[in-house]
């Protein structure tokens, strides 16, 4: 173990986060409260949770696998990212979902998961008028098999 990291919990009525015995090391997130959601239409979820992220580190959001089989939500960011600054008292994590058929997603639910990162180096962008490298060719262009 390297490393506390301050969290709120903004109800008792989900568990508290942990690893999955030695499964992975991606952290599942629970629905906050009781969603009912009708066919197309958008919600954000809360998780019920918020962080005071270490120093130099972010968090990213996905789905479970089994959350689209389970609930018919998709998260429509297709990842959230938790920014460091994202650490006061009111900075709930949230999963924004969009429904593809009626469903209800039940207090502590395990809908998503997340891990901490590292942020990436500060970079310099320059504009250039060529980049002089050989073109790479457009999507795709390595066939199908
Ligand atoms: O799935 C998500 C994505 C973001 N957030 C929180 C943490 C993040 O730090 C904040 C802002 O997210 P982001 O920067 O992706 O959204 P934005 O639309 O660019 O908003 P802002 O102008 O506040 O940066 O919302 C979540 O709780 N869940």
């Amino acid at each position: 173990m390297t490393g506390t990291i301050k969290i709120k919990y903004f109800t008792e009525e989900i568990e508290r986060l942990s690893y999955i015995g030695g499964k992975s090391d991606w952290i599942d997130l629970r629905a906050a409260k009781e969603v009912e959601m009708k066919a197309g239409e958008f919600k954000l979820i809360p998780l019920g949770i918020a962080m005071e992220l270490p120093a130099g580190y972010e968090a990213h959001v996905v789905p479970r696998s089994s959350t689209f089989k389970n609930y018919g939500i998709i998260q429509t960011n297709s990842m959230g990212i938790i920014d460091e600054t994202y650490c006061g008292d009111n900075d709930q994590w949230f999963f924004p979902a969009y429904a593809l058929r009626d469903t209800v997603i039940h207090i502590n639910d395990r809908i998503c998961q997340f891990r901490i990162m590292e942020h990436q180096p500060a970079f310099e962008f320059m504009a250039v008028d060529m980049l002089t490298n050989e073109d790479r060719g457009g999507h795709g262009s390595t066939g199908k098999q």
